[in-house]
């Protein structure tokens, strides 16, 4: 279901339909969410972003991050993103990259410790990060400070850095939302 979301949002991207096909889309996506409509469930219980054994967490609002290597030190993946994710001229809209660095640098920062939050991430976009590319991504725990924890990551197409990010994630106390 999340996978056959991401291919809908690519597609409905780049399309420019018919009117009459316009409307039976938009007609099947309206009896689409109402089919989903009786199935709500709270936070807990909802499929996206909760299923680690399903790419990108179940959820369809960040790429998928392919892993080649985790710990809780360092990571190792591939991540591509679809045409959703165009900001103009096939570059990667400037607001998805700290999208992606977050759910890297923060799911990084959590694990095999208290879960963090994101306290900031500075972004530095080096050159244009393409579209329908497949990209190495990279990222580390650089240094923990008491509750802090600082971690870099970066993005490369092929030899070429395209953005890179530093980020502090902040151990949360007991019962802190
Ligand atoms: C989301 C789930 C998290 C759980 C993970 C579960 C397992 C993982 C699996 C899957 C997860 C998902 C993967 C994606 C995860 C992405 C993470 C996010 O995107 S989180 C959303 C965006 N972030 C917020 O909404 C934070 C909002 N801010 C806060 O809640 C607080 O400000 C918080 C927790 C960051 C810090 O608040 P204080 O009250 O706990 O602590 P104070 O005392 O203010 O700060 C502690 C230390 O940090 C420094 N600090 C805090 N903010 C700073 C800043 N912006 N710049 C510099 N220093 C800062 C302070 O100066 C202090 O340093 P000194 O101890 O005095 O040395």
């Amino acid at each position: 279901m999340i996978e056959a979301l991401r291919s809908l949002q690519a597609r409905v991207t780049g399309a420019a339909p018919p009117p009459e096909t316009v409307t039976d889309v938009a007609e099947a996506l309206e009896k689409l969410a109402a089919t989903l409509e009786p199935f709500t469930v709270g936070e807990r219980d909802q499929i996206a972003g909760h299923r680690g054994d399903l790419p990108g967490r179940g959820q369809a609002m960040s790429p998928v991050l392919h892993v080649d290597e985790w710990d809780g030190a360092h990571v190792l993946g591939r991540i591509t993103f679809s045409r959703f994710y165009l900001g103009g001229n096939w570059a990667v809209h400037g607001g998805a990259i700290p999208l992606a660095f977050d759910e890297v640098l923060g799911r990084l920062a959590s694990t095999g410790r208290t879960a963090a939050r994101t306290a900031y991430l500075h972004v530095n976009y080096r050159k244009i990060t393409p579209i329908e590319v497949e990209l190495r991504v990279e990222a580390k725990v650089d240094r923990v400070e008491g509750r802090k924890r600082f971690l870099t990551g970066a993005l490369y197409d092929g030899e070429h850095l395209t953005a890179d990010a530093e980020g502090l994630f902040v151990e949360l106390r007991p019962g802190q939302p």
